[in-house]
């Protein structure tokens, strides 16, 4: 009855600061998150997460970790969205505009959480202190959080 499509989802930290993009277009437009988007056939997660992130933001990763998974439902659609999610520390480049994203930096007491997903504020906490975690949220609409679990676990 369900189905489920894989995403990735990478957010670069530098000390005291994340880059986020402004979502130009398509699914979550209008709020800032991280760089992603689905799997090519044949990648594995990590060779998608930085590609997406190449092309979204310009920026080539040096390290990335793995911190998360977050399966979302939406009530009345039957499609699954099941998210991974790393933190990049260390990349090459410089933050570029593309088609779908505007990147900025921004300040970790300033993370624009009025104008992100509902559901960032709750794990962003557990990405920066490097926690690893598993989540699942289930949103009526784009705006509304009906259900959730998360929880800090020791291995993905
Ligand atoms: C539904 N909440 C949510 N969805 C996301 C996110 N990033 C990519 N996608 C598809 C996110 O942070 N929250």
């Amino acid at each position: 009855m369900f189905t489920t499509k894989l995403l990735t989802l990478a957010l670069v930290v530098q000390p005291g600061r994340v880059l986020l993009g402004m979502k130009k277009r398509g699914f979550g437009a209008g709020k800032w998150n991280g760089f992603g988007g689905k799997l090519q056939r044949g990648e594995t997660i990590e060779q998608a997460a930085k590609r997406e992130l190449l092309e979204e933001s310009g920026l080539v990763v040096d390290s990335m970790e793995k911190l998360g998974n977050i399966k979302f439902e939406f009530v009345g659609e039957t499609e699954i969205l099941d998210v991974h999610i790393f933190r990049v520390d260390s990349f090459e480049g410089q933050p570029t505009e593309s088609d779908e994203m505007r990147p900025q930096w921004f300040d970790l007491d300033k993370i624009p959480f009025g104008q992100m997903w509902a559901d960032d504020i709750l794990w962003f906490p557990m990405m920066l202190q490097r926690k690893k975690f598993l989540g699942y949220f289930k949103f009526q609409g784009h705006d509304l959080i009906v259900e959730h679990k998360l929880e800090e676990v020791k291995e993905l």
